[in-house]
């Protein structure tokens, strides 16, 4: 038997489109490049939009995920529809300091489930900034009152000290994965890897 015909084969990874979306400056930016870059920005620069790719290994299997690090939402924002229709899977991020960030949240929700039309979408609730002990607003017992009433995964992190900012992807690729609904023809964009 030759060398070729005993390789296992090689499976693509799946590409999962991810959206992070919160208030302003919840540190949904600092999320996203702790997680692709290790790094952690310090400074504060509000977002418009960016995508960044990254591989991510989850259960054997090999995903690209692609995160959506969005402009910060407030009440008034319209919810913009192409995060919805093109997305699996939603990181819903609050920061643990404000309780403002924490309802906005269900907005956010309630928002997507009236675009999408269905009563469940894949979503990661997140505190962030856990590493601001004294300015707690939101204690984590919230986190996972509000989880368990979404059914839904939550996780508090620091993006500061880059604490559980890779389990949230992980917690995302997880919810994806447990929704059927994921077409796998969005597999196509393989190509655009890294
Ligand atoms: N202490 C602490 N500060 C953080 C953390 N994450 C982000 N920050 C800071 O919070 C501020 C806002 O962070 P960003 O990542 O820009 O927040 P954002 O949610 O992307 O903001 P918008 O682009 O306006 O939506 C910055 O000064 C960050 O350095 C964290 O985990 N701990």
């Amino acid at each position: 038997m030759s060398a070729a015909a005993t390789q296992a084969p090689v499976k693509s990874p799946k590409l999962r489109r991810i959206a992070l979306l919160g208030s302003r400056a919840v540190g949904k930016s600092s999320m996203t490049i702790q997680f692709v870059e290790n790094v952690f920005v310090d400074s504060y620069y509000p977002t418009i939009e960016n995508t960044f790719t990254k591989p991510i290994s989850h259960h054997g299997q090999e995903y690209t995920a692609e995160i959506i690090d969005t402009a910060g939402q407030d009440e008034f924002s319209i919810f913009n529809g192409k995060h919805a229709l093109d997305i699996h899977g939603y990181i819903l991020v609050y920061s643990v300091t404000s309780k403002l960030s924490f309802d906005m949240i269900k907005i956010i929700r309630d928002k997507i489930l009236n675009y999408t039309g269905t009563d469940w979408v894949p979503i990661v609730i997140v505190g962030n900034k856990s590493d601001l002990h004294g300015q707690r607003q939101i204690t984590t017992e919230e986190g996972e009152e509000l989880a368990a009433l979404w059914n839904c995964q939550s996780c508090e992190s620091s993006a500061k000290h880059n604490e559980n900012i890779g389990r949230v992807f992980e917690l995302m690729i997880g919810e994806i994965e447990q929704s059927t609904n994921v077409p796998e023809e969005t597999n196509k964009k393989e190509c655009l890897i890294l």
